[in-house]
């Protein structure tokens, strides 16, 4: 996965090869620029034109029956050479990225080959080879569900928070404006937002940073989607509020059935919510296992360096989770 910059190509994720199982908690952690985020958009299918992916992305879970899919989302769910299959299996997604090397022994063991698969020196985002029906495509923003790390940019200034949030069960759901605002209501009283009524007609700068994420959360999951994506979505919060929304996330999850990819920098933030931890560095994982072995026996130096960062600079428990209240 390689973006263009100055007329050179720079690799941002080498070699990953990366299964994510349905309902589980995911994260990813790393230093800044080791590739989390690329990582993200990626299977978001938020890659801008100057990003070339030589791999392919598996999502084997069929959509919800009666989702409605507007065809100008269908284009922009995968990335700019990705290819999204529907094989049924225990997990939701495969991710295969292939190394500057050209190395391809990372297909995932869950998905066969697909036909139609192309290689090689594509650029621009051009329309994408599918082996499965349409309709079994993911959507950005019914099945994939994404918070961003500031909400203040996420949400449009200027349009109400309940129209944001009763805009996406609108465009996703084909509900008339009175239901998608009702929906808008549940979701603002589900992730805890003072006065959903008020809160309704509020515009975002009328909200607290925390309130912020957490319309941006309800916009997020309002089509019901199967994979929650939050990209560092606590790192603009101060430490109380982020705890607040990291046990937010944690209970809308579960609610829901969710996957969730949490990505985060936070190695002690990570380990309270997620079941495995993918150790991200330079564009490749170094180790992936679950969170207990991760944070108390980590196989690599780097994971190891990590975390005495963490307990270096302060000392939040690592895997306390007990502690946070939704
Ligand atoms: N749009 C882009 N154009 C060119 N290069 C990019 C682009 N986006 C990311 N990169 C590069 O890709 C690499 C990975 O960046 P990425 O943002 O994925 O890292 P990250 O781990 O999410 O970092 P951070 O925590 O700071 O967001 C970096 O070298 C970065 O400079």
């Amino acid at each position: 996965m390689t973006f263009r910059r100055d007329g050179s190509e720079v690799a941002a994720l080498k070699n990953i090869n990366l299964d994510i199982a349905t309902g589980e908690r995911l994260a990813i952690i790393g230093e800044s620029g080791s590739g989390k985020s690329t990582l993200a958009l990626a299977i978001a299918g938020l890659l801008p034109v100057s990003s070339r992916v030589d791999g392919r992305i598996d999502w084997f879970m069929p959509p919800t029956l009666g989702a409605k899919a507007p065809p100008s989302v269908l284009p922009d769910i995968s990335p700019a050479r990705g290819e999204i299959g529907g094989v049924a299996g225990g997990s939701l997604l495969a991710i295969s990225v292939i190394g500057e090397s050209g190395d391809d022994g990372v297909i995932s063991p869950l998905a066969g080959e697909m036909s139609g698969r192309t290689e090689g020196g594509v650029t621009e985002r051009q329309p994408l080879k599918f082996n499965t029906a349409p309709s079994h495509i993911p959507r950005g923003g019914r099945d994939i569900g994404f918070v961003f790390q500031d909400p203040s940019a996420s949400l449009d200034p200027v349009m109400t928070i309940g129209k944001q949030i009763a805009e996406v069960a609108r465009t996703h759901l084909g509900l008339t404006w009175p239901r998608a605002y009702v929906k808008a209501k549940t979701l603002l009283e589900r992730v805890r937002l003072p006065d959903p009524d008020s809160a309704l007609r509020a515009f975002p700068h009328q909200l607290s940073g925390g309130q912020k994420q957490r319309v941006a959360i309800a916009a997020a999951i309002a089509a019901g989607p199967k994979l929650l994506i939050a990209d560092e979505a606590t790192s603009a919060l101060d430490t109380i509020v982020q705890a607040e929304i990291v046990a937010l996330i944690r209970r809308l999850v579960a609610e829901d059935g969710m996957t969730l990819l949490f990505i985060s920098h936070d190695i002690a933030l990570a380990a309270a919510l997620a079941e495995r931890i993918a150790v991200f560095r330079y564009g490749e994982l170094v180790e992936l296992g679950v969170t207990a072995q991760i944070v108390g026996a980590p196989a690599q130096a780097y994971t190891r360096t990590l975390l005495d960062a963490h307990i270096g600079l302060d000392a939040k428990p690592l895997l306390n989770r007990a502690e946070l209240q939704a």
